[in-house]
């Protein structure tokens, strides 16, 4: 009987509470700057992540405790230079991901970017890493593709002329699209990625209501709060989905499904598209594997590239910004029509400077320690502890690096002095073996569709907007508008010299 007496049962959980705290203060983290809550619970950090403000909350954290910071009993943020090029960069892909990953598989496979392990991610990124290679990104068959998109983007923009439109999620003057609403950025990025994916069974949700639908699936995920439960909780999880589901909707994009599943069975893409790699017979992959790959990476390339050039032409169309958009224009309609995108030296600073200031994934990206444990940027960390940079805090913490950081000043993209350091903490594609993948391709259609609205248009900001209303909102990886709108009016430049 005494086995069940109460005062026993409190003195074990007084013995249980009391080797926890002390397994917290004897744990090396200990020595890491940051809040003392962090050292024995997630809870605070948790907390932030379901109300969608773990980048800001972190980002807080090292403004106040410095470019390393404990932010759980069992994870560190960096935002120095050493630190990134220790986990992203040591033994050329970084440390290992971590199951956070797990949440990115498609039709329960492993695709690159979900692959925990680097033995895994080096086999699978052998097979595409050549489509995505920026020789292959400026064939003509490829960009001649992207520059049809952006005019198709910029004459539909067009239409608008005299009146606004919504550039984020372009829901129309009814609240509804229509075909002549169909112009967002996302549509444009959707059909970029799907034609460097598929071509000829890509999408054309500029022109095709029933495509557009399909880009509105896989772009606007509500679903962080969903998804971070099953991450953290998959029992409880499977206990309450349905009641969240009435709140937090799973994720599920069944017509993204049917576009890709469909082009994926077909044999005669165009050669310098994805899928015509993944068919080459040496890779002997399965078609459900390419069907993962490419819907993952219609998922990376629609959001990221389409918030980021939204954030950049909202910021680029405020008054405090009017001399960059002029700049930009004048660079842009002085030279050759001929000149290429990436032979502009001015556009190139903006589009930095754009995803310096707004970067389409601004929150940390986790990796697992190695076992016996790294000293990384002078803290010895012990193997299994999280480690995560976010380039939203690299891109502004360290001030000697980029002064006045909150200001949008592509000007000092254009400096010799500091050059090598800036690149350094540039962290918007991440780095190492496992950066952005879709980077040349992202940067090939950023700069394609601004030279084609800023060599006819201004743009300008519509009334209705607030600051509010264009702050990062935290998505599971990704960031967008809190407002989920992004109201612009375009002006003529015809007639102007
Ligand atoms: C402005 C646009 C873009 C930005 C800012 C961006 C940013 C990033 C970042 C930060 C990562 C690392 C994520 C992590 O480690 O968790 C990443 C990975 C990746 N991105 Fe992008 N991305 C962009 C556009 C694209 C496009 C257009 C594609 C493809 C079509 C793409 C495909 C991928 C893939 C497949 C990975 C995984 C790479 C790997 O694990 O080796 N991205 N991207």
């Amino acid at each position: 009987m005494i086995l069940f007496s109460p005062a026993l049962a409190g003195c074990f959980l007084l013995a249980l509470a009391a080797s926890y705290v002390w397994v917290c203060l004897a744990s090396p983290l200990r020595k890491v700057p940051g809040p003392r809550l962090s050292l024995f619970t997630s809870w605070v950090l948790k907390w932030h992540e379901f109300r969608a403000h773990r980048t800001q909350y972190i980002h807080r954290l090292h403004l106040r405790y410095g470019p390393a910071v404990r932010i759980a009993p069992n994870e560190v943020a960096f935002a120095s230079a050493e630190g990134v090029k220790e986990i992203y960069g040591s033994g050329g892909s970084g440390y290992d991901k971590t199951e956070f990953y797990n949440l990115f598989q498609v039709y329960g496979r492993r695709t690159m970017f979900s692959t925990l392990n680097k033995q895994d991610h080096a086999k699978r990124k052998r097979v595409l890493a050549d489509r995505y290679a920026n020789t292959n990104v400026l064939r003509s068959a490829s960009l001649d593709g992207i520059k049809e998109r952006s005019k198709r983007f910029v004459d539909r923009c067009s239409k608008s002329l005299g009146g606004s439109i919504d550039l984020f999620i372009c829901k129309g003057y009814s609240g509804f699209p229509t075909t002549n609403d169909l112009r967002s950025l996302h549509d444009y990025a959707f059909d970029c990625v799907s034609h460097h994916l598929f071509h000829p069974y890509g999408s054309d949700s500029l022109r095709n209501e029933e495509d557009e639908k399909i880009m509105r699936q896989v772009a606007f995920d509500d679903s962080l709060q969903n998804r971070l439960l099953s991450y953290y909780n998959p029992g409880l999880h499977a206990v309450v989905k349905n009641i969240l589901a009435l709140f937090s909707k799973p994720r599920e994009t069944p017509l993204a499904d049917n576009l890709v599943l469909s082009a994926t069975s077909k044999s005669d893409p165009l050669e310098f598209t994805l899928l015509s790699r993944m068919q080459d017979k040496n890779y002997d992959l399965e078609q459900l594997d390419m069907a993962a790959e490419c819907t993952d990476h219609m998922a990376a390339g629609i959001d990221t590239t389409g918030d980021a050039l939204c954030f950049l032409m909202w910021e680029i169309s405020q008054p405090r910004s009017v001399h960059v958009q002029k700049r930009l224009q004048e660079e842009i309609r002085s030279a050759d029509p001929a000149t290429p995108f990436d032979k502009l030296p001015y556009l190139d600073a903006v589009v930095m400077e754009g995803l310096r200031c707004f970067p389409a994934i601004p929150m940390s990206l986790p990796r697992y320690v190695p076992a016996g444990g790294r000293t990384i940027d002078g803290y010895y960390v012990p193997g299994g502890t999280i480690v995560s940079a976010q380039a939203y805090s690299t891109h502004r913490v360290d001030q000697r690096v980029f002064p006045e950081p909150e200001r949008f000043n592509p000007d000092r993209w254009l400096q010799d002095a500091g050059d090598l350091d800036r690149k350094r903490l540039f962290f918007a594609f991440a780095s190492g073996g496992r950066g952005c993948i879709g980077k040349h391709l992202a940067l090939a259609e950023m700069k394609t569709l601004l030279i084609d609205v800023y060599s006819r248009y201004s743009t300008q900001p519509e009334e209705s907007m607030t600051d509010g209303d264009m702050e990062m909102s935290d998505q599971l990886i990704s960031s967008q508008p809190r407002g989920q709108k992004c109201w612009m009016k375009l002006v003529s430049l015809e007639g102007t010299s």
